[in-house]
């Protein structure tokens, strides 16, 4: 996708870039502007499981007098469109909750938000609350995990001058670069370390890139904080998150004369931010160099360099530890997608085979052999690059979980039947547009199977052919844990009967879920959503479907349980969000 679009973060949901966190002024606005708690804890630092965990106890408890807590992705594929800003905010439910406003001094030009107001209830919720309400899920809920400084994975253009760098965003629809040194919804140290880089850029003399005439040096940035520090006490993780930052330099190399900057750049960067910083703890995790020379607006080059700090870029999620190159897609809202992992982990019975199709590097997966002690668990990724983090995290599974994990450098649309045959479970996390036509196609006929409705794996023509035997394919470009006990082959071909679909882009999953469950191949059995991206109008959607026709159990129990009044969509967690008396 071209980096034009990329950095709008209107039209997906992007990364915002900018400036020294700490001002007073701006710590001043945050307590006034509604969540002293959120605050609070921002200021001590919650650790990610910490923080989520205590947000899962506390949304079983009640949601009506719930604060809020503070929340996570980001890639291409993940920035969600805007929405209309015309449309009401949804009701509150007779909650007393403060607004979550957005208070920012760069949201009239920066594309990044398009809510200022309201930011943990997006409008699309009342779509998403109607829509799963005529799917016979009617406790459908929104669960915020905070609305400021979720974001930790930002690219951002660098353009102006040396003497006079903006880093930012586009303003929208245009090639005009927005300065953001204050964003909101950045990690506070990826504006410590933009300011860093502004730094740099003056002294240094460093170009800022130019698109007209194609000079200058620095035309991008990638910031990706990691909250992975196993020395600190959980609770303060998050706050001292370190950033690794990346230099997308306008030269085919590091040895280019166009590079003769970038090395000193870096030895800056690391002077001030990184060990070498004195007197205080370190801001820089790592600095890197991509080299990228096309005219076009696409980000990264397909060179990678490490120029210095730790090589290797780690952060616990979903109960594992997992690692990422700078070329690795991660989720930008970590936190969020923690909550989202402790959920979908709940959806999954132990035991099961699962296979995970648009698995980036794996971390559904893993975290599931991990927590649910799955029989197998095989990851279908398109992306090379995610192959050595993959291999990386695998490393790091403890010997004590006995489950066969694999990683498949796929493209799922290719064939998909064969990966669905022989797993219970099926997880899929498309980008922003969907699933392939093949990928429903598969998912509808394997459902067809399970119900013995379709016999002969070879009537079917829905795929397009892979003319390696899939075996062979599968080994040739797979990396493969056995479990500790015998690995046995299924004799029995079995089906999924549980769909799990992870899905940012909500105009793709209505058309795909109506996909699904026509002609009752799968029915919607429960959904819930997360705030992924406070400031945009979108929703992250967990949805779990069933095989075939829903037999009404599970909704009738739902009606039982049902509360009058309006749908309660909302539901913040966190520490903050404890019921008072229950604190
Ligand atoms: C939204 S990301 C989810 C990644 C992962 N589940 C995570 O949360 O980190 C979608 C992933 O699907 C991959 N992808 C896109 N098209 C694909 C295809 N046809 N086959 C396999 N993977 C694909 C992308 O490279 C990307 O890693």
């Amino acid at each position: 996708m071209a980096s034009s679009q990329l950095m709008h973060r209107s039209a997906g949901c992007f990364a915002l870039a900018l400036a020294l966190p700490s001002g007073g002024n701006r710590s001043a606005a945050r307590v006034r502007c509604s969540f002293p708690r959120t605050y609070e804890e921002l200021q001590k630092g919650v650790g990610l499981e910490e923080l989520v965990r205590g947000a899962e106890s506390a949304g079983a408890r009640g949601r009506s007098k719930l604060l809020r807590r503070s929340g996570n992705e980001d890639d291409v594929d993940r920035r969600r469109t805007g929405g209309t800003r015309s449309s009401p905010p949804p009701s509150r439910n007779g909650s007393s909750m403060a607004p979550a406003d957005l208070d920012c001094e760069h949201f009239s030009r920066c594309s990044g938000c398009v809510i200022d107001k309201a930011l943990d209830e997006p409008r699309v919720m009342r779509d998403a609350v109607s829509f799963f309400k005529r799917h016979a899920v009617d406790d459908m809920a929104l669960t915020t995990v905070g609305v400021w400084d979720w974001r930790c994975r930002a690219k951002l253009a660098v353009r102006g001058t040396c003497d006079n760098p903006l880093i930012g965003l586009y303003e929208e629809g245009s090639h005009v670069v927005v300065d953001i040194p204050n964003c909101r919804t950045h990690h506070p140290r990826i504006n410590a370390a933009v300011e860093l880089v502004k730094e740099a850029i003056r002294t240094l003399g460093v170009e800022p890139y130019n698109e007209e005439t194609h000079t200058g040096q620095l035309r991008y940035l990638q910031m990706v904080v990691t909250t992975f520090n196993s020395s600190l006490p959980a609770a303060e993780r998050y706050a001292e998150g370190k950033v690794q930052v990346t230099l997308v330099w306008n030269a085919r190399e590091e040895k280019s004369v166009e590079a003769d900057l970038l090395q000193p750049m870096a030895e800056f960067l690391w002077q001030k931010g990184g060990l070498g910083r004195r007197g205080s703890t370190p801001i820089l995790h790592s600095v890197w160099a991509n080299f990228q020379t096309t005219r076009t607006n696409i980000i990264f080059g397909g060179k990678w360099r490490h120029l210095l700090g730790e090589q290797q870029l780690w952060e616990r999620v979903g109960g594992a530890d997992i690692c990422f190159t700078p070329a690795s897609f991660g989720q930008a809202n970590v936190q969020a997608f923690e909550a989202l992992l402790r959920r979908l982990q709940k959806k999954v019975k132990r035991d099961s085979a699962v296979v995970e199709l648009y698995a980036g590097v794996g971390i559904i997966g893993i975290s599931l052999a991990v927590t649910r002690a799955c029989r197998s668990v095989k990851c279908v990724e398109v992306n090379k690059e995610a192959k050595d983090s993959f291999q990386l995290s695998l490393a790091r599974v403890p010997d004590s979980v006995d489950c066969k994990i694999s990683w498949h450098c796929a493209d799922a649309s290719v064939s998909p039947i064969n990966w669905l045959e022989g797993a219970e479970v099926v997880i899929v996390d498309p980008p922003r547009k969907g699933l392939d036509a093949p990928v429903i196609e598969a998912l509808r006929l394997a459902s067809l199977r399970g119900q013995g409705k379709q016999k002969s794996p070879s009537s079917s023509n829905v795929n397009r052919v892979e003319k390696r035997p899939w075996i062979v394919r599968a080994k040739q470009d797979s990396v493969v844990k056995d479990s500790a006990s015998d690995w046995q082959e299924e004799v029995d071909v079995i089906w999924p009967d549980t769909l799990i679909y992870v899905s940012c882009g909500w105009e793709s999953f209505k058309r795909d879920c109506a996909a699904l469950i026509e002609g009752d191949a799968w029915h919607l059995d429960d959904a819930h959503a997360f705030n992924f991206f406070p400031g945009t109008d979108s929703i992250e959607t967990l949805a779990v479907f069933k095989r075939g026709k829903s037999t009404g159990t599970k909704s009738s129990k739902k009606k039982a349980g049902r509360r009058t009044g309006p749908i309660p969509f909302h539901r913040k967690v966190g520490k903050g969000a404890l019921p008072k008396a229950k604190q």
